[in-house]
């Protein structure tokens, strides 16, 4: 297993593909770690080097205490790819991934080449509905939210397959201080200053049926950023790449392929 301890947290992060390829940084999404991606890795190019972490807080990460912000959580990725040497990489980030690359690439341009903002947007919900998030949480813990959670996360037809079951249990063993920790950084960030002055390549991608980041949410970021391109998939939730993630990679690889 591989750790690195970087901006006063130890990340657990993994490194592979082909060691001198083009980098790839997958950040994962609130209440998930980065077995997400898995599905998605057969399908992108073998020539890639793909590194994936467990932001702070999440997966096999420190859960150090809160709240964090996306600016800490862009300085720990920011944090991770110097300690690995990357430089000029692509970053893909899921819905609060999606907000730590938007940090990331305003905060480090030097760091990436191109960004994909997948299921994400410059705001994300309001402080009303995150604290309400976070109150049932202290209350009933991750158990409380992981229904109507699974409604955003997935199709109805992924659903009824019961295929949503490992992730549900994804999502309750994630460290409760940690996943609230993460809201908190969420509720606070506005993006949209920021987001508007990026300069690389952005692509966007959102889930037709996404029930936290809507199309409509994920265009109206796309709209901010000169020439960034937004691609709707159809009949996925707000993770794509565990419903569908040949499509996905498929976009993925197209972006990269096109990114210099
Ligand atoms: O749990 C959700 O509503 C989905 C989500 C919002 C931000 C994030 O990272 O995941």
């Amino acid at each position: 297993m591989k750790t690195a301890r970087v901006n006063g947290a130890e990340l657990h992060y993994t490194d592979g593909g082909a060691p001198d390829g083009q980098a790839v940084v997958f950040a994962n999404s609130l209440g998930t770690d980065l077995r997400v991606w898995d599905a998605v890795l057969p399908h992108l190019p073998p020539d890639l080097r793909v590194i994936r972490y467990d932001k702070r807080g999440h997966g096999l990460s420190e859960e150090t205490p809160g709240p964090y912000s996306i600016d800490i959580l862009a300085d720990d990725a920011a944090g991770l790819m110097d300690h690995l040497g990357l430089r000029g990489a692509v970053f893909v980030g899921l819905s609060i991934g999606g907000l730590i690359g938007q940090a990331l690439a305003a905060r480090r341009p030097d760091l990436l080449r191109g960004l994909v903002i997948s299921n994400s947007a410059a705001r994300i919900g309001d402080a009303g509905m995150w604290q309400g998030r976070i109150d049932a949480i202290r209350s009933g813990g991750l158990r409380a939210i992981a229904a109507p959670t699974m409604e955003r996360w997935f199709s109805p037809e992924f659903r009824r397959e019961g295929a949503a079951a490992p992730w549900q249990r994804m999502l309750e063993r994630q460290p409760q201080d940690g996943y609230i920790a993460c809201c908190e950084a969420i509720a606070a960030a506005d993006l949209s200053e920021s987001t508007a002055k990026l300069d690389l390549p952005v692509r966007l991608i959102a889930g037709r049926l996404d029930g936290s980041t809507p199309p409509d949410l994920v265009a109206a970021t796309a709209r901010l950023i000169p020439g960034a391109r937004l691609e709707v998939m159809e009949g996925v939730g707000h993770i794509p790449c565990v419903e569908a993630p040949e499509i996905y990679a498929a976009i993925l690889s197209d972006f990269i392929e096109e990114t210099p």
